[in-house]
């Protein structure tokens, strides 16, 4: 997978040259690429803003910048002032989708980072001040896919964190990158984990710890009955987290309802 960001903090992608992320791109598994939105700039003060029309708080993100930026990226033959040697992407046939973090979009899911990790090819730009201009989107929308998309009902500076957010979501499902491709199942929200309960607590050694013992059940070595009791702290966890999924999962069986009390 090509993963192209475009920011005017490209530094702040320094997390995915580690970890998890960092291996894969070592690995060729991912290929990331940084954009320093100013490049796209032509005056001396490489202005990527401005107040907004209609009045308001705050600045807007001039359209220009953005539209060069996407047109060297994703290739658009159709632009005259091409400059010789881009690059359009992996073929001139893939057409990338390009994804807008901000806090009025769709929420990011894990079916969207499922989905997402399927794609070959996808652009993140990353949005500051009150936003980008609007018909940034709407002219991108006549050459690729777009996907405006909010990691959660919080208000952040800029797109950048949600981008770290939703690569790391995207990317450690790409074959290859986790070591034990069970763990990626098994995960809280992955489609058919436990009917997306959230994961139970879990320990590791030594036994007793300050006075405080592992659960005996998972020392028992039976694990049809681990498997049983981690089930019920996943449903005991949700519900006190987040009932909303307990109450997605349809009408409860006695012994699950026994379990809630
Ligand atoms: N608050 C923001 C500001 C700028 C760009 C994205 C966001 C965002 C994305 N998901 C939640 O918030």
């Amino acid at each position: 997978m090509r993963i192209d960001i475009v920011s005017i903090f490209p530094e702040y992608f320094s997390p995915l040259d580690v970890s998890l992320i960092g291996k894969a791109r070592a690995r060729g598994i991912l290929d990331i690429r940084l954009h320093q939105l100013r490049d796209w700039t032509h005056d001396v003060h490489r202005t990527v803003d401005d107040t907004p029309y209609g009045g308001g708080p705050g600045m807007v993100m001039k359209p220009e910048p953005w539209g060069e930026a996407l047109d060297a990226i994703a290739g658009d033959v159709r632009r005259l002032d091409a400059e010789p040697g881009e690059v359009p992407g992996p073929g001139a046939e893939t057409v990338p989708t390009l994804i807008v973090p901000t806090p009025s979009g769709r929420p990011f899911t894990q079916a969207d980072a499922v989905r997402l990790a399927r794609e070959p090819w996808l652009v993140f730009a990353c949005g500051r001040y009150e936003g980008i201009d609007g018909r940034v989107v709407e002219h991108a929308r006549t050459r690729m896919p777009v996907e405006e998309l909010s990691i959660g009902d919080y208000v952040l500076a800029g797109g950048e964190a949600a981008v770290l957010v939703m690569i790391e979501a995207i990317g450690r499902l790409l074959p290859g990158v986790l070591g034990n491709a069970v763990s990626a199942v098994d995960d809280s929200f992955a489609p058919g984990a436990m009917e997306s309960l959230l994961e139970g607590p879990v320990y590791t050694k030594p036994p007793e710890w300050r006075g405080l013992r592992v659960p005996d059940v998972l020392l028992s070595g039976n694990h049809g009955v681990i498997a049983r009791w981690r089930r019920d702290q996943a449903l005991r966890r949700t519900a006190a987290n987040r009932p909303e999924l307990v109450a997605g999962m349809g009408a409860l069986d006695e012994r699950d309802r026994r379990v809630l009390d």
